[in-house]
């Protein structure tokens, strides 16, 4: 009997960031035989077409993990995080916090870890609680009648390039700072009921992502040609920030997704305690044993 029940095409979500470029670019080399359809979009739509069912696997906001924890399962060994700097999850700031607290943060549409991420370091380090309004990743309109704006991605690493005059902080350092542990700000998650469905053609893209990341890391050279082609700026730039991004979902990763769930759940932001659950991989050989 085939492991591929070929009655249903494999729907995979991918973040249209250049963050997840090392977890999907290259993928469909790694695929043989598989029906799947890619689709690219930013973070917070990922988000809820897995949680609407309308993808089988995607890269998803790991709060939007905690959300729906019942229904999804972790795929180790994959993630976007850091362990200090991301240069990509960045708060920009009128006046420095040392001097003014903000009042109100106009945040991106397409976050969901990093405003969570931002609320809880706010409340519970910095002890305020600004006003929180949503607003289209355009550094210039948010800031129009907002003290500060965040954005992520690629619109925030274009900002940081202009940003003469604003006080620029990156989250990942701030939570690194602040708890020494790293955190996961995106994870490739699985609806259970695929994994159940669908076993085969699920471990062929689990596997696929594996090569195709340890692929992207070893060369990182055509990643870097294709940032600055498509978005800009220096090699070296796109070097840096490539090297300094964890995609492997480590345990300082884990610990630190972990405590973020803890303070997210102290805080009210998630309505239930959130536990990270893996995908239990098998090898075809010891599927046939
Ligand atoms: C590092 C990043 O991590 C991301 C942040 C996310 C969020 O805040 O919900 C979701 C996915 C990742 O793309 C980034 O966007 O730059």
């Amino acid at each position: 009997m085939s492991i591929m029940s070929n009655l249903h095409r494999i729907t995979i979500g991918e973040i249209d960031y250049a963050n997840a470029w090392p977890l999907f670019k290259g993928f469909e080399r790694q695929v043989d035989g598989l029906d799947y359809e890619m689709i690219a979009r930013v973070p917070s739509e990922l988000n809820r077409l897995l949680s609407a069912g309308e993808l089988d696997i995607s890269a998803i906001s790991s709060f939007s993990y905690g959300q729906y924890c019942d229904d999804y399962v972790l795929m180790p060994g994959l993630s976007v995080g850091s362990i200090g700097r991301v240069h990509s999850l960045l708060l920009f700031m009128k006046e420095p916090l040392e001097k003014c607290k903000p009042r109100k943060i106009a945040v991106t549409t397409t976050t969901e870890t990093t405003i969570n991420l931002l609320k809880i370091i706010m409340a519970m380090r910095f002890e305020i609680e600004p006003e929180y309004v949503r607003a289209e990743p355009d550094l210039k309109t948010m800031l129009k009648d907002s003290d500060a704006a965040l954005l992520i991605g690629d619109p925030a690493i274009t900002a940081s390039w202009h940003s003469e005059g604003l006080h620029v902080l990156d989250l990942g350092e701030l939570w690194n700072n602040w708890t020494g542990l790293g955190m996961a700000y995106a994870v490739v998650a699985a609806r259970r009921s695929a994994v159940e469905k669908y076993e085969g053609e699920l471990r062929a893209v689990y596997e696929a992502l594996l090569a195709a990341k340890k692929h992207n890391q070893h060369d990182t050279r055509p990643l870097i040609e294709r940032a600055c082609a498509t978005i800009g700026g220096e090699s070296s730039y796109w070097e840096t920030y490539f090297r300094s991004l964890q995609y492997d979902f480590g345990d300082k990763l884990q610990a630190g997704l972990s405590l973020y769930f803890r303070y997210a759940r102290e805080l009210n932001l998630l309505s239930h305690e959130a536990r990270l659950t893996f995908y239990e991989y098998q090898s075809p050989q010891r599927v046939k044993e």
